[in-house]
């Protein structure tokens, strides 16, 4: 481990950036490229390389075996002067939060988009997290030394798939196996990457055979800035090219900024090619923290919104968007958003109000680590030691401000685990407890009828890395039940209640009298509405006040397990509007069990309907198995969204409710010869279809039938 301490770094040259695309499009090899050229590392390694070393970011076991990035590491570099701190985010739809808090902590993204493939679903879902979260892109097609790479093709999916306003500031030169260089079309020169690892970049004319074509995509170029930048707008008009170099990138750089426009580079990260002028690009193009407004919110004064300011001298504000456990103990980083921060200071964590010492500071490089002794606004760095979970914001003593949160998406897919061996029980549970603070998607619940323990995560491959994980740094043997799908349930119409719950006979009496109605809450936003509310509409004093405490809880529990699946409710409000006490008998426990009975009597009238997850999912095949892949995933009651043919291969998407998924990979793998891909993403609750309504109300009728009898 080095040891060196660093000043703090100067915002002004400074850039925080991720790297996000669809899972292989070749992250992590790109990273290691940038950690090569910027001198963080002296030599290549490639991800799933003969020389068992494995690329530097790609540091757990599992992960090189796989060859697929699935915890995100975060790393430094200095390129031109400038100080870059790179988050290599995972990839694979099942884990998307982890790309979502790091996206929430950027400033800026390359979206990687593969040369052969284009547009590819997690490229959409990336790309949706970035415009949740306003990061400004530049976007670098890879893969072009691969058979059937064409980078305008992708451009053209960018746009068209991404609705982005994209525009090449490169253009190839030679592609698949003659894949030379590239030409910047913003200095009208060519590029070439000579040497064994291609650091020696040698600048040339443009060649013959390409000036056509460069001053036609210049043009285009141009075109997408015009209709932005009225200065831009006159030298397209006149199709003047030579613009000068300042002006063309200044416009570049706003643009961007202001998510506008996004520029494309391209090349091959694993043939060397095109790297170092992307790592221009990202100080040319993303934002300073600077340039990038950050709002918190005071709790002091009731959640106000409060702006940050990347500034050395104001309080303290840090939010920590990643833990790990590392051989050293918890280790947190953590996102500066206004203030510095010197070793030996003490921090509040707004959430749990604890006071916390930071005793020790590090930078982190993939699983290496410098000491350092402070940091400043802007910057990412690492603590030890500190108690905290993920998302919680850290503060001087002086203010009280919280980050907004993070946006979690609900788990979709649940599996029942225990241990083989009694004597691991304790072992295991550590390992649970761990796993959650890391990752929020990440679910742990016991079912207290059967003690079993069900986890619950954003896919099979999510919750299948969790049970590897248990084996390999706990060394527990599990038995795992089959998987699960988390399904919802919901009404579709106003039903209206009016109950009475009395017991009179013999002890203390009950007497309760609820009225009103449930309904569907309102679904015409963008994003389903999946709360549940309790509204008490009641005009006078027929239901006292100190009763509707106990009504709105009775409510709110019986949301959690729906009568028909026994999953929770969601999208449901009641509203209260009437009711009845009596003078004696009436009590807050006689009204809850009205409030239960009124809910299960009034969801019956209401037109109940069972939701199921649905995934998008791309599956790629070659041309010849067309037919038999559009039989299997219309079998397995999917509904086909797109389909495209591109060189040999037959490209489809379709919606496909995850229950019907189980076993689909290997029924890829037969009918395809192993050459066929697939990958999914949750897309929607929709509801089940009728056909198979019958079977969840019965597997869960079964399911109770079996506790009965135990
Ligand atoms: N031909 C070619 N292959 C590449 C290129 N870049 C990466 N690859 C290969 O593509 C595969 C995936 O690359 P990774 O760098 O692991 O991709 P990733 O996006 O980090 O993968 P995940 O973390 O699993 O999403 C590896 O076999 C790489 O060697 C490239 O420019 N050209």
């Amino acid at each position: 481990m080095q040891s060196r301490a660093f000043s703090i770094a100067d915002p002004n040259i400074m850039r925080n950036i991720g790297i996000s695309a669809h899972i292989d499009s070749g992250k992590t090899t790109l990273t290691e490229r940038i950690l090569y050229y910027t001198g963080r590392i002296d030599e290549i390694h490639e991800v799933k390389g003969s020389d068992n070393v494995g690329a530097k970011m790609d540091s757990m076991e599992l992960e090189r075996e796989k060859g697929i990035t699935i915890k995100s590491a975060a790393t430094y570099c200095e390129w031109k002067d400038h100080h870059v701190n790179i988050i290599d985010t995972p990839g694979h739809v099942d884990f998307t939060v982890e790309v979502e808090r790091a996206l929430r902590v950027l400033d800026g993204a390359i979206l990687l988009v593969c040369g052969a493939s284009g547009v590819q679903p997690q490229t959409l879902t990336v790309d949706k997290q970035m415009k949740r979260y306003s990061v400004p892109r530049v976007i670098f097609i890879n893969k072009l030394d691969r058979m059937g790479a064409d980078p305008w093709f992708c451009i053209t999916s960018v746009k068209e798939r991404l609705g982005l306003n994209a525009a090449a500031v490169q253009v190839n030169i030679g592609i698949e196996n003659g894949l030379q260089g590239v030409v910047d079309l913003v200095k009208m020169k060519a590029l070439y990457f000579e040497g064994e690892n291609g650091d020696n970049i040698v600048e040339k004319e443009i060649p013959e055979d390409l000036v056509e074509m460069c001053k036609e995509k210049k043009l285009e170029l141009l075109a997408s800035l015009a209709d932005h930048d009225p200065e831009i707008e006159e030298y397209y008009l006149n199709e003047d090219i030579n613009i000068p170099i300042d002006v063309l990138k200044k416009s570049i750089r706003q643009l961007t900024i202001e998510q506008k426009f996004c520029p494309v580079y391209m090349g091959s990260a694993y043939k060397n090619k095109g790297v170092q002028p992307l790592l221009d690009g990202v100080i040319d193009y993303l934002p300073r923290p600077t340039e990038v407004k950050n709002y918190a919110f005071d709790i002091a004064k009731n959640n106000e919104k409060v702006m940050t300011e990347i500034d050395n001298k104001k309080p303290f504000v840090g939010l920590a968007f990643k833990l790990e456990e590392s051989q050293f103990g918890q280790l947190t980083y953590v996102r500066i958003y206004q203030g510095k921060l010197k070793k030996g200071a003490t921090l509040n964590n707004t959430a749990t109000k604890k006071k916390v010492k930071i005793s020790r500071m590090v930078r982190m490089h993939s699983n290496e680590m410098e000491d350092i002794n402070e940091a400043g606004a802007g910057d990412i760095f690492a603590i030890f030691g500190v108690d905290c979970a993920s998302g919680e914001t850290f503060c001087d003593q002086t203010i009280n401000w919280s980050m907004q949160s993070m946006h979690v998406p609900e788990p979709v897919m649940s599996l029942t685990i225990k241990p083989k061996k009694t004597d691991q029980l304790e072992l295991f549970l550590k390992a649970l407890n761990r796993f959650q603070r890391e990752d929020p998607t990440f679910v742990v619940k016991q079912n207290m009828e059967s003690e079993e323990i069900i986890i619950s995560g954003m896919g099979e491959l999510h919750l299948f890395i969790y049970c590897e994980r248990m084996k390999r740094e706990y060394d527990v043997d599990l038995i795992i039940g089959n998987p699960t799908v988390n399904y919802r349930e919901t009404i579709t119409h106003k039903a209206t209640f009016n109950f009475l719950h009395k017991k009179q006979s013999g002890g203390a009496g009950q007497y309760a009298k609820v009225i009103g109605y449930i309904e569907p809450k309102d679904q015409s936003g963008e994003e389903a509405d999946l709360s549940c509310q309790f509204m008490d509409k009641t005009e006078g004093q027929n239901i006292p006040n100190e009763y509707i405490p106990s009504i709105e809880k009775a409510f709110h529990e019986c949301t959690k397990k729906g009568p028909q699946t026994g999953y929770p409710v969601v999208g449901v409000n009641y509203v209260l509007t009437d009711g009845q006490t009596h003078p004696v008998d009436s009590s807050s426990l006689a009204f809850g069990l009205a409030t239960k009975y009124s809910f299960r009597e009034a969801f019956q009238k209401a037109g109940p309907q069972i939701l199921e997850p649905v995934m998008n999912v791309e599956v790629t095949v070659p041309s010849e198995c067309q037919g038999s892949i559009m039989g299997q995933l219309v079998r397995r009651r999917g509904t086909v969204t797109n389909t495209q043919t591109k060189t040999g291969l037959f490209i489809l998407n379709a919606d496909v409710p995850l229950a019907a998924m189980f076993g689909y990979a290997t029924e890829l793998r037969g009918a395809t010869q192993g050459l066929g891909e697939f990958s999914m993403e949750y897309k929607m609750h929709s509801p089940v279809g009728e056909f198979e309504v019958a079977d969840v109300i019965e597997a869960y009728k079964k399911k109770r039938a079996d506790k009965d009898e135990e």
